[in-house]
């Protein structure tokens, strides 16, 4: 799929040959900083937008010359656009009726009410909810219609965080239950990790990396999907750290992820590990957060549970250190790989 917009400035590369695939019933999260092309994307399989060049098939079936409403789709849109005049029920069977599918209306109203948590306030106007309400009953009628493929653009947005996380549990529920195969545009990394069985990540209109969720945060495929997936330190590759641990790279720069250090008190128990000292220390919830200062100045983020650190560590500010990196966890990189900045041409 390709999509070229023109501007004033010149053509814009909004979706730069991208190929993505999702198997039936499964939840496709599509993550990249903003501007990556994600949602531009969503609305080509939505038939919102015309590709410069690129196809959608279900299954084999080419549907890229239909309209948006014969596509089958379902969405749930950021701001969710719910009919403000009109009941939950009303909304919830909107599509079902503008098609006039023949369905019981009230029954299907029933399912969609159960399944989404909210039996008993059809009668409710979508002022009279709040934010998560209004977010389930987007879901609940861009189910209506039985659609073939769900499609849902930051949804969880405009919501605080613990209202976030339940809903997420919630929608994964719903599209297990119901089978649909859904694709959701989000850059909230969390967000992707909890919902999705695969994850595709964008970068200036083009896939950086696609996999499980475990596979993405085990090994990525670039310094980019590293350094966006996940805390990272970054190092000089000159470093004391990094020569101690023999890694060698032509990059200026080294990327290691906060949870692959090790860090020893004692120097016998690690004697070719870097020297370093605790230079702060902050309690983050349940996460201990350690600022290490290397003889060489260089600083690195070291993170641990607090039980973990309260059994293993509980180390004191100006205490000495002893730190390792597994050489094949970390990352040789330059500035401009992760710029996740569009171009224009
Ligand atoms: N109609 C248009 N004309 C010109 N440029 C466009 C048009 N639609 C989108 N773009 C540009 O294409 C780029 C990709 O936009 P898109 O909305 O797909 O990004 P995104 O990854 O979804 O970002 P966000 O998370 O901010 O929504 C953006 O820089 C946007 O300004």
């Amino acid at each position: 799929m390709v999509k070229h917009f023109e501007t004033r400035r010149g053509v814009f590369r909004a979706v730069n040959g991208v190929d993505v695939e999702c198997a039936p019933g499964t939840i496709t999260a599509l993550l990249g900083p903003s501007g990556s092309g994600k949602t531009t994307l969503l609305r080509l399989i939505a038939g919102l937008e015309e590709p410069t060049c690129g196809r959608v098939f279900f299954d084999n079936e080419d549907i890229t010359s239909l309209g948006v409403q014969e596509r089958d789709l379902g969405f749930v849109f950021q701001g969710y656009a719910l009919f403000k005049h009109m009941t939950v029920a009303e909304n919830i069977t909107f599509g079902p009726r503008m098609r006039k599918m023949g369905i019981d209306l009230d029954a299907k109203v029933e399912e969609l009410l159960k399944l989404t948590g909210l039996t008993g306030l059809g009668g409710r106007y979508p002022p009279q909810l709040s934010g998560g309400q209004k977010q389930r009953v987007a879901v609940a009628r861009a189910l209506a219609c039985n659609p073939r493929l769900m499609l849902l653009d930051e949804p969880f947005g405009a919501l605080d965080p613990l209202v976030r996380k339940s809903l997420r549990r919630g929608l994964r529920e719903i599209v297990q239950q119901v089978g649909v195969t859904t694709i959701i545009v989000t850059h909230d990394q969390e967000e992707a990790w909890d919902l999705a069985d695969h994850v595709v990540i964008f970068n200036k209109g083009v896939i950086e990396q696609r996999g499980t969720p475990e596979e993405v945060a085990r090994e990525p495929a670039s310094p980019f999907v590293m350094n966006f997936v996940g805390d990272v330190n970054h190092l000089p590759s000159h470093c004391q750290l990094v020569r101690k641990m023999g890694f060698h790279t032509d990059k200026p720069y080294v990327m290691c992820r906060p949870s692959d250090l090790s860090v020893y008190t004692n120097f016998e128990e690690a004697p070719h590990a870097a020297p370093a000292t605790v230079h702060d220390k902050a309690n983050v919830g349940r996460v201990v957060r350690y600022y290490l200062r290397f003889d060489d100045g260089v600083d690195v983020d070291f993170a641990v549970s607090r039980r973990v650190d309260e059994e293993r560590y509980d180390m004191d500010v100006g205490q000495r250190v002893f730190v390792e990196a597994p050489p094949s966890r970390l990352m040789g990189f330059d500035y401009p790989e992760l710029d996740g900045t569009a171009v224009v041409a």
